[in-house]
């Protein structure tokens, strides 16, 4: 046998059949959803010397879901994130990207690349660049900034940036440079650049920390908007948004899902009061 490369990235993934191995190349393709859940976290535990960060948690997304995960600080929402994007490999449990792609087997950019978007809490913006020059980078295969503004826009790449814009509520600010836009404008940027991407499964960190009240609204409206066409996973302790865009909330607590259903039935939860009110 000999070592493998990830021709896409060209990192090593070390010998097939390994646990830390990939043994052929994936793509997004392969995606296989036809038992109805995108992903699927099942007994994964991750230790930080000797601290369990992740205590068997098993957690499942629907295609199409908009889950919403709640939790005490420290209760290992970061560290689920960091599981399912390939940051932190679990010590034990298997992470699914629909039935057959095992996502603890991959590196962070093969994950990327097969559909997983991940927006972090701080906006990451070309900030000397317009709106559209953003999305048009992220659309852009080469990523290199330069050769993606000299090439030029097929009619069909101009007609995604329109969508994207109308989509992220900037069509107006489409040629403003993106470091003047508000804080939420720009949070709603990078939601899009993401998107530019066409994500199976969006991870967002709480996307609404920072924002106003009316730009609070309006990103609740825009992950409606998204909900179906992508499934989504956001981490927030803003109940009031939680409220506005759940059917379903997940409770992280100590590592485990504590509790999960409406965001009324988990808030009326003894369990839940518990880890909030620390009692
Ligand atoms: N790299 C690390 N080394 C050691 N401990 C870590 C590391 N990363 C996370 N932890 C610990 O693991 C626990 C879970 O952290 P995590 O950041 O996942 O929680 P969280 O639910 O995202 O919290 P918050 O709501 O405050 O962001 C915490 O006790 C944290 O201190």
């Amino acid at each position: 046998m000999s070592p493998r490369t990830d021709a896409a990235t060209g990192e090593d993934f070390g010998w097939e059949g390994e646990a830390t191995g990939l043994a052929r190349p994936v793509d997004a393709s392969q995606l296989d959803t036809r038992h109805g859940d995108i992903l699927y976290l099942d007994d994964i535990t991750v230790s930080f010397d000797g601290f369990r960060a992740l205590n068997k948690l098993t957690l499942d997304i629907a295609v199409g879901e908009l889950r919403c995960i709640i939790g005490p600080n420290g209760a290992g929402k970061t560290t689920m994130m960091d599981v399912i994007t390939g940051k932190t490999r679990p010590d034990a449990g298997t992470a699914f990207f629909g039935q057959t792609i095992d996502l603890t087997r991959l590196n962070e950019p093969t994950i990327a690349q097969i559909g997983i978007g991940r927006k972090f809490q701080k906006p990451t913006v070309f900030e000397a660049m317009t709106v559209a020059e953003n999305l048009e980078i992220a659309l852009k295969t080469d990523k290199s900034v330069w050769a993606s503004l000299r090439a030029r826009l097929s009619g069909q790449q101009r007609d995604r940036i329109d969508e994207l814009l109308g989509l992220i509520r900037l069509g107006e600010q489409r040629q403003r440079e993106a470091g003047l836009l508000s804080h939420g404008q720009k949070q709603w940027l990078e939601i899009g650049m993401l998107l530019a991407q066409e994500p199976k499964l969006l991870l967002l960190d709480e996307p609404v920390a920072g924002m106003t009240d009316a730009e609070t609204e309006k990103t609740a409206e825009l992950l409606l908007t998204l909900k179906g066409k992508h499934s989504l996973m956001v981490v927030e302790h803003d109940m009031a948004f939680v409220g506005a865009i759940a059917e379903k909330v997940t409770v992280l607590a100590e590592g485990s899902v504590l509790a999960e259903g409406s965001l009324a039935q988990v808030q009326a939860d003894e369990r839940v009061i518990e880890v909030y009110l620390g009692r």
